[in-house]
């Protein structure tokens, strides 16, 4: 048996997701539960101005540093640190620092395309899709991306219309058929995320069994 479990956690912006996996982290707790976004991973552009970034296609597998993405998930689950890139939404690019990550049992990769490679695929225990209607995902963006990202109505409705909501189609959608479980309405699905916490829990015995 591997040193830990890896959880992947997809669907579409808005969906849920990071609710999901933040309900899991706080009923599981944060000694045994790794919680990695994969916004973090999102490819340094600080060679572009940021009227540039601004235009850029964020929702496609391009717009990801996927090799180091994987690389880092394997680290992980060897039972070795890692030095996490970190991601500032308000002016789309990586920040300057990293953090340094310590592996933990149980490894919960959250985003919109987690998965959508083969290879980072089958690195996963689970396979997650959340579901949510389109017309309530854009809602929870609109209000999350003026609220927190620093985004005007004009700037979230030219994304949406551009890139975000044909590339859900092209790219997203497509990957729910890899999940092993969909979770539908969202992320405060309570008999989804206590089906999701109970097998977590049986990992965690499993796991501490081979450590004796
Ligand atoms: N089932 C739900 N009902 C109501 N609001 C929800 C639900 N799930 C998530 N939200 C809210 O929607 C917003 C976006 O959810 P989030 O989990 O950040 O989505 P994602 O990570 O998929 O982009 C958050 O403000 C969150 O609190
Ligand atoms: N500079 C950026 C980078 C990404 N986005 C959007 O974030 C969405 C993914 O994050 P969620 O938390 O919503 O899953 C994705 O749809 C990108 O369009 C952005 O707006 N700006």
């Amino acid at each position: 048996m591997k040193n830990s479990v890896v959880i992947g956690i997809s669907g579409g912006s808005g969906s849920g997701k990071t609710t999901v996996a933040e309900n899991l982290v706080k009923q599981i707790g944060d000694e045994h539960i790794l919680l990695i976004k994969q916004d973090y991973y999102y490819k340094d552009n600080s060679h572009l101005p940021l009227e540039e970034r601004a235009k850029l296609n964020y929702d496609c597998p391009d717009a990801f540093d996927t090799e180091l993405l994987i690389e880092h998930i394997k680290q992980l689950v060897a039972g070795k640190a890692i030095d996490q890139p970190q991601y500032d939404f308000t002016v789309h690019n990586r920040k300057p620092e990293r953090i340094r990550v310590e592996p933990k049992r149980i490894i919960l990769l959250e985003g919109i395309l987690v998965l959508h490679d083969a290879e980072l695929r089958d690195l996963m225990d689970i396979k997650v899709f959340v579901d949510a209607d389109s017309d309530i995902r854009l809602l929870r963006r609109v209000l999350r991306d003026t609220r927190e990202r620093g985004r005007t109505l004009d700037s979230i409705a030219e994304q949406y219309l551009k890139t975000v909501r044909p590339m859900y189609e092209k790219y997203i959608h497509p990957t729910k058929k890899y999940a092993d479980i969909i979770v539908p309405k969202g992320g405060f699905n309570q008999v989804a995320i206590d089906i999701l916490v109970a097998r977590i829990k049986s990992y965690l015995m499993e796991l501490e069994k081979v450590d004796g």
